[in-house]
């Protein structure tokens, strides 16, 4: 069986410290633009011939980043008392998404990354 991928893409921008000495001058509060990929994995296709409709995929990644969109992750409870790095951020994304799918989404997994700068980046996997 063909094993399918579909990702979409947003962007968040936030301001965020990293309070502990391992993180230097990111110590300090600072803005940062995350660009966001989420990949939905599916064995096969639907009856639609889709792995997931494209704006379905679009607008729960949208609504999942709604909540962090220009705030300062220093003051979001949902992020209290963790070091918000790229890895937390992407984490918190991939669970919210996964939590968010409808009960027959028939996906086996899926998969967020995060572009902090033109060369650096994390992903995180969720089996489904
Ligand atoms: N694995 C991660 N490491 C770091 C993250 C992260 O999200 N994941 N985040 C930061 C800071 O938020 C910022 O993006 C970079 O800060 P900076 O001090 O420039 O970090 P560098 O490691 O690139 O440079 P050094 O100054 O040499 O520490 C930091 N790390």
């Amino acid at each position: 069986m063909s094993r399918f991928r579909l990702t979409v893409d947003d962007h968040i921008m936030i301001a965020h410290s990293l309070q502990d000495p391992f993180f230097g001058p990111a110590q300090n509060l600072h803005g940062a633009t995350l660009s966001i990929q989420a990949s939905f994995f599916r064995d096969g296709l639907n009856e639609y011939g889709v792995v997931l409709d494209i704006g379905a995929a679009t607008e729960l990644l949208a609504a999942t980043l709604e909540p962090l969109r220009y705030k300062n992750l220093d003051e979001l409870e949902a992020l209290a008392g963790k070091f918000t790095t790229t890895e937390v951020i992407i984490e918190h994304i991939a669970e919210t998404l996964a939590a968010e799918l409808p009960a027959d989404h028939g996906l086996t997994a899926l998969e967020v990354q995060a572009e902090e700068h033109p060369r650096a980046r994390a992903s995180v996997w969720v089996q489904l």
